[in-house]
C-alpha cells in the first residue's frame, strides 16, 4: 500500500498560499508533523483528509487522488481533530460509535458487535448509554477515536488530538493513536516527546516543507530555528 505523495502541490485560501511548492514522498507507517503557529501544519493534514483541495501539483493519499476518488478516500481515511465536542453527532455514546457505520453495508448484527468491541477497547464499554456531550473532555476524544477506528480506517489523520486533554488521557490516546499497526498515521502536534515515537517527521516552516527525516534531526532542526 503506497502512503503518501506530493508534488509541486500550492494550497490557496483566500488571496493566501497557504501552503506553497511542497514535495514530499512518505511511506513510514507513522509520520509526525512539527512546526510553528500558523505555518501550515493542519492545512497539510486538512489536505491529507481532502478536506481542502490543492490549488497546484499532485496529491496522492494510500495511492488515491481526493478530488477524483474523494468517497474512496473518505472510507479509508479517518480524521480526528483537537476539539472532541466539534467530533459528536449522536445523543448516546453508542449511537455516537455507531454512526460512523452508517454507510457501510454491513448485517446490522456484524455493526453492533463492531461497535461494542471498539467501545470495549477505548474502555468506553460502560458508558455506553451515557449522554456523549455529559462526558468529560478525555472521555470524548476518545469517544472520537472509537468513532473513527470502528470504521477500520487505512489511515488516521490526527491534528493535534491530545491538545485539551489531561496527561493521563493524552498518553491514553497517544498510546492508542500510536500502537495500533492496522493503520498509518499523520499526526500534527505540537507535542515533540510524542513526535519522537513516531517513525517520521516533517517540518513545515512558512508555508511549506523544510525537512523530512528521523524526528530526532527534524525536531533539532526544528528547535534551532526558534529565537528562545
Ligand atoms: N480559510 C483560510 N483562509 C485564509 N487563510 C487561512 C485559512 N485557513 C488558514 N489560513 C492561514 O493559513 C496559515 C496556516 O494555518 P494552519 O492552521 O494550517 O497552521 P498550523 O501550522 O496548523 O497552526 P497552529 O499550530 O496554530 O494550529 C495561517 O496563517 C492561517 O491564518
Amino acid at each position: 500500500m503506497s502512503g503518501i505523495a506530493l508534488q509541486g502541490v500550492s494550497v490557496r485560501l483566500g488571496d493566501t498560499d497557504v501552503l506553497r511548492d511542497v514535495t514530499l514522498s512518505l511511506d513510514a507507517r507513522t509520520i509526525a508533523v512539527v512546526g510553528e503557529n500558523g505555518s501550515g501544519k493542519s492545512t497539510l493534514a486538512r489536505l491529507l483528509s481532502g478536506l481542502v483541495v490543492a490549488s497546484d501539483g499532485t496529491v496522492r493519499v494510500l495511492g488515491l487522488d481526493p478530488v477524483r476518488q474523494a468517497a474512496e478516500l473518505r472510507r479509508r481515511v479517518a480524521v480526528i481533530f483537537s476539539n472532541p465536542d466539534a467530533q459528536i453527532v449522536m445523543p448516546t455514546v453508542a449511537e455516537d460509535v455507531a454512526f460512523s457505520l452508517r454507510t457501510e453495508k454491513s448485517p446490522r448484527s456484524e455493526k453492533n458487535e463492531r461497535v461494542i468491541a471498539a467501545l470495549d477497547r477505548f474502555g468506553l464499554a460502560d458508558l455506553a448509554a451515557r449522554s456523549s456531550h455529559d462526558l468529560s473532555g478525555g472521555q470524548k476524544q476518545l469517544l472520537a477515536l472509537c468513532g473513527a477506528f470502528v470504521r477500520r480506517p487505512d489511515l488516521v489523520v490526527a491534528d493535534e488530538p491530545t491538545a485539551y486533554l489531561d496527561a493521563r488521557n493524552a498518553r491514553r490516546v497517544a498510546d492508542h493513536l500510536l500502537a495500533d499497526t492496522s493503520h498509518r498515521l499523520v499526526l500534527v502536534t505540537h507535542d515533540l516527546e510524542l513526535a519522537q515515537r513516531c517513525e517520521t517527521a516533517v517540518l513545515v516552516q512558512d508555508g511549506t516543507v523544510t525537512e523530512v527525516g528521523a524526528p530526532e534531526q527534524v525536531i533539532a532542526t526544528y528547535e534551532a530555528g526558534i529565537p528562545w
